[in-house]
């Protein structure tokens, strides 16, 4: 377990920082429930979530090839912009969130300004992947779900919310989301503090990080 020591000096820059709480796991695991209900438990805190999914690369290939690209290798995030805007939150300044629109496969035009709180929710599949933003967190979960499961709620959700097929969603799955995951994603449970079996409904888990998170609050306003 890494041993968190808030509000007094950050061993990056000498000053007390905002916490960065990595959640991961493959899609569908349920990392954004989890991080869902930590963040509703603090409503009214100081805290905000980052998504990985935002920093998707745009693209300016037409539609027909946006489709084809494999979103699940590393090389499909602007890893160096998301490590940009976290390092500015962590400076305490606000950034300019790039919004991701699944539905075409590209990065929007808007951007989101957001505000630096003091605990960062940053959750994605492969925020674990890259050393440097390992480095940034201070406590690291994996929810760790079974693979049918995870591809279950995937159909269900991505034709219910991202507007895809039932084909194209099993194809992407075969030929990229779930080699990608053996390969990147199911890796990274090894840098894990902590993980979730089953995620969004393993509210023990759950209380135990909104227990660790209102240490981390009673601690910074001493
Ligand atoms: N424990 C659970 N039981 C049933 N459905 C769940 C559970 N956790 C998440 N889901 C559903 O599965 C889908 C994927 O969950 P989500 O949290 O978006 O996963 P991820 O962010 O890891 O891709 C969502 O529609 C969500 O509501
Ligand atoms: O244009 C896109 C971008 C991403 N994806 C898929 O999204 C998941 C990651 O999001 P989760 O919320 O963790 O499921 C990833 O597996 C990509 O395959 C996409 O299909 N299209």
């Amino acid at each position: 377990m890494t041993m968190i020591d808030l509000g007094s000096e950050h061993p990056h820059n000498g000053k007390k920082r905002p916490i960065v709480i990595g959640v991961t796991g493959g899609s569908g695991s349920g990392k954004t429930t989890v991080s869902r209900a930590i963040f509703d438990e603090f409503a009214g805190h100081s805290l905000l979530m980052l998504q990985e999914d935002s920093y998707y690369k745009a693209s300016t290939a037409p539609f027909s090839e946006r489709k084809k690209i494999n979103y699940d290798h590393p090389l499909a995030f602007d890893t160096d912009l998301l490590i940009e805007q976290l390092q500015q939150l962590l400076r305490y300044e606000s950034i300019d969130k790039p919004v991701y629109d699944y539905k075409d496969h590209n990065r929007s035009k808007n951007v989101v300004r957001q505000e630096p709180k003091d605990v960062i929710i940053l959750e994605g599949i492969l925020i674990l992947y890259d050393p440097r933003l390992r480095d940034l967190m201070d406590i690291k979960v994996y929810v760790d779900t079974d693979d049918d499961i995870r591809l279950i709620r995937r159909i269900k959700r991505d034709m219910r919310e991202r507007g895809r097929s039932l084909d194209n969603i099993i194809n992407q799955y075969l030929a990229t989301v779930r080699p990608m995951y053996h390969q990147f994603v199911e890796p990274t449970k090894r840098y894990a503090d902590i993980i979730i079996p089953e995620g969004g409904q393993n509210q023990v888990a759950i209380d135990l990080l909104v227990t660790k998170i209102r240490d981390i609050f009673a601690r910074q306003s001493r």
